[in-house]
C-alpha cells in the first residue's frame, strides 16, 4: 500500500501536513476556499496534481456547506473561488487548467434550465471528486508507459539504475506518482536495481518525503545531495532520469523544481537519457515555450533555515526561484497517461 496524503469524504478534507514529514505524520483540516488556498501556498501540500486536487476539493467542501437557490450566485461563487485558487502558486498549470474546466462546466449547468441550483451543486462537486479516481489511473498509465519505454531497448533479463529528483510520489498526486510512479510500475517489475535521489534543496522535498515514500515501500534507494550528480553519472551507470513537471509548454520545454535543468545538462554530458513524467493536466499548450512560463520566488527563510536553525550567514542577500526551465532538446521522452511523446510530437496530440 503506497501512502495517503489526502483524505477525503463528502464535506470533509483532510491533508497530511508536508511540512511536518517525515518527523510527525499529522492530517490538517481544510474546511474550505481560504484553508486551501493557505496549505497550498504554505506548501503543506505540494507537487503540481495534489495542488489542484486539494485545490478543489476545498471548493467542494465549502460548497456542500451552503444552500443555493440562485444558479447566478452559485455560478459567480465558483469562478470567484477557483480564480483565487489559483493564485496559490503561479507556476504548476494543474490548478489553472482544472479551473478552467470546472467554470466552463459550471457555465454549461447554468444554461441548462432542466437544471436546478441545488443539482448544478451536485454534479459540479460529483465532478471535482472524480479527479481522484482519474488522477490515480493516470499515474498508473504513465508508470506502464514510462517503464516499457526505458526498458524497451534492454536486455529482458536487466537491471536499470534510475536517478530522480524533488518529490513525485503520492505525497505530490492523489497517489502512486508519476515519476516516482514509472520508479514504482519497475520495481513491480522486479527489473529496478536501485533508484537515487536527490536531497532537493533548498527545501529538501527529495531528502524528507521522496526518501520517505520509498523506506515506506521498501524500493532499493539512496539519498544523494544536489552537488553529487555528476560523479553519480560517472560512477554509478546510470540507466535513465525520471522527474516530474509544474508545466509542460507546447514545444517541450519543461518547468519544474530547480536543479532539474542542470540534471538534464549533466545527463546529456554522460548520455543517459532524461525523461519527465506528467499527466495531460501539467500540459500548457496555451504557451509556446519556456519563456512564457512565471517562475515562483520563494521567501529567503526557506533557504537560510533548516526548520527553525539558521544555517546561512547573517546578512547574506539570496536568490530563491522554486522552479527552472529544461529545454525541450534535453527531454528524450516526455511520459504522459496516453504514451510517451518526443517533444516535438507534443503539440499535435490531444
Ligand atoms: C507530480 S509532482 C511534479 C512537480 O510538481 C514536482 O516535480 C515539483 O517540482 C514540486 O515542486 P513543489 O515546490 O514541491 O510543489
Amino acid at each position: 500500500m503506497t501512502l495517503k496524503s489526502i483524505k477525503y469524504e463528502k464535506g470533509n478534507l483532510e491533508i497530511l501536513d508536508q511540512l511536518l514529514l517525515p518527523a510527525q505524520s499529522k492530517f490538517i483540516q481544510v474546511k474550505g476556499v481560504e484553508d486551501g488556498w493557505k496549505v497550498i501556498n504554505k506548501m503543506q501540500v505540494r507537487g503540481a496534481p495534489a495542488i489542484a486536487i486539494v485545490g478543489c476539493l476545498s471548493l467542494a467542501v465549502e460548497l456542500s456547506t451552503e444552500v443555493f437557490d440562485d444558479k447566478k450566485v452559485l455560478r459567480q461563487e465558483i469562478e470567484g473561488k477557483l480564480n483565487y485558487l489559483v493564485s496559490s502558486r503561479p507556476t504548476a498549470v494543474n490548478m489553472k487548467i482544472a479551473a478552467d474546466e470546472l467554470i466552463a462546466l459550471s457555465n454549461k449547468l447554468y444554461k441548462d434550465e432542466t437544471v436546478t441550483a441545488e443539482v448544478m451543486k451536485v454534479k459540479f462537486i460529483d465532478e471535482i471528486e472524480s479527479m481522484l479516481e482519474k488522477d490515480i489511473a493516470d499515474n498508473k498509465a504513465i508508470g506502464e508507459y514510462g517503464a516499457s519505454d526505458i526498458l524497451k531497448s534492454l536486455p529482458s533479463d536487466s537491471m536499470v539504475r534510475i536517478l530522480t529528483h524533488c518529490n513525485t510520489g503520492s505525497l505530490a498526486t492523489a497517489g502512486y506518482g508519476t515519476a516516482l510512479g514509472v520508479i514504482r510500475t519497475l520495481h513491480s517489475l522486479k527489473r529496478l536495481e536501485h533508484v537515487y535521489c536527490t536531497e532537493t534543496r533548498p527545501y529538501n522535498q527529495g531528502a524528507r518525503l521522496t526518501a520517505y515514500e520509498l523506506v515506506h515501500d521498501k524500493i532499493p534507494a539512496t539519498l544523494i545531495v544536489d552537488s553529487m550528480v555528476a560523479a553519480l553519472m560517472k560512477q554509478r551507470n546510470i540507466t535513465a532520469v525520471v522527474v516530474g513537471a509544474d508545466r509542460v509548454a507546447s514545444n517541450g520545454d519543461t518547468a519544474n523544481k530547480i536543479g532539474t535543468y542542470q540534471i538534464a545538462v549533466l545527463a546529456k554530458h554522460h548520455g543517459v537519457p532524461f525523461y519527465v513524467a506528467a499527466p495531460f493536466t501539467s500540459i500548457d499548450k496555451k504557451i509556446i515555450s519556456g519563456d512564457h512560463i512565471i517562475i515562483e520566488e520563494r521567501p529567503d527563510r526557506e533557504m537560510t533555515h533548516v526548520g527553525d536553525h539558521r544555517i546561512a550567514a547573517q546578512g547574506i542577500s539570496c536568490w530563491n526561484p522554486a522552479f527552472d526551465i529544461t529545454p525541450a532538446a534535453l527531454i528524450a521522452g516526455i511520459i504522459t497517461e496516453k504514451g510517451v511523446f518526443r517533444p516535438s510530437e507534443l503539440a499535435n496530440c490531444q
